[in-house]
């Protein structure tokens, strides 16, 4: 269902990510998103340490920040929102809004997700506090299963384009010496190889030991 924003409040998407890297599957559901809910903007917000993330190697987030505005630049109502990496600590949602709402006292929000991330959902810090805060918008996302779990008043689905890309995915291309080149944009592809990126870490030097050859 196609909205108009006929309001004064600016209706404003967030799309939360760890974009690592930012490929055109969070693009994608930003876009779609934008036009079928008539938002007037959408702010990209790289996470700082995503919590749910522990444990697994996550780019620096200068790096994140840096491909999701590379990634971002060439839309007009797209920008970047450096919140949740300049915040100290594990990011949670919670103060991702709070801390947008200060900055746009008079927004609403649309809190853009992925089925995965949406079926995860009620497990979110604060989560009841949450949806005063923001409307969420769940999008289609291939392999997963998109519900609104019974909170319609608080839940919008949208099916967007079948994306089967994962920066999972991207990061093992990579390492494999496998192009990303049209998975992720072509800044973003320039970005990683200039900063080797996800490629396999070089073998550290093998230190002869003193007065003994070494056979390779
Ligand atoms: N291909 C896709 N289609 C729809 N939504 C997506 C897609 N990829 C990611 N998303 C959504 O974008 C948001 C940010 O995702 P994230 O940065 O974790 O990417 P990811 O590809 O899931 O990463 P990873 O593979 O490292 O877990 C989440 O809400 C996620 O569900
Ligand atoms: O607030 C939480 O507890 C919480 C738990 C998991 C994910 N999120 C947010 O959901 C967005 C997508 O997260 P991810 O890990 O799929 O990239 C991102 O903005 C995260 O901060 C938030």
């Amino acid at each position: 269902m196609k909205t108009e924003n006929t309001g004064a409040r600016r209706r404003i998407g967030v799309m939360g990510g760890t974009f690592d890297p930012i490929h055109h599957g969070h693009l994608v559901a930003a876009s779609e998103v934008a036009a079928s809910l008539g938002l007037d903007e959408v702010i990209f917000v790289p996470t700082g340490q995503p919590w749910q993330k522990q444990g697994r190697d996550v780019s620096e987030a200068e790096h994140r920040y840096l491909m999701t505005v590379i990634a971002t630049a060439s839309n007009p109502s797209f920008s970047v929102s450096r919140v949740d990496i300049d915040r100290a600590g594990l990011t949670y949602t919670i103060d991702t809004l709070k801390d947008l709402k200060l900055q746009y006292p008079d927004a609403e929000f649309y809190f853009i997700t992925g089925a995965d991330a949406l079926a995860q959902i009620f497990k979110w810090k604060d989560i009841d506090k949450l949806w005063p805060l923001a409307h969420f918008v769940g999008v289609t996302r291939p392999g997963h299963v998109l519900s609104d779990f019974g909170r319609k008043e608080d839940i919008t689905l949208t099916e967007i384009p079948a994306m089967a890309i994962s920066s999972t995915d991207c990061r093992q291309r990579v390492a494999q010496g496998k192009p990303v080149w049209y998975l992720v944009p072509d800044g973003v592809v320039q970005y990683i190889a200039k900063h080797r990126l996800y490629h396999p870490k070089p073998e550290p030097a093998v230190k002869p030991a003193e007065g003994k050859d070494v056979r390779v």
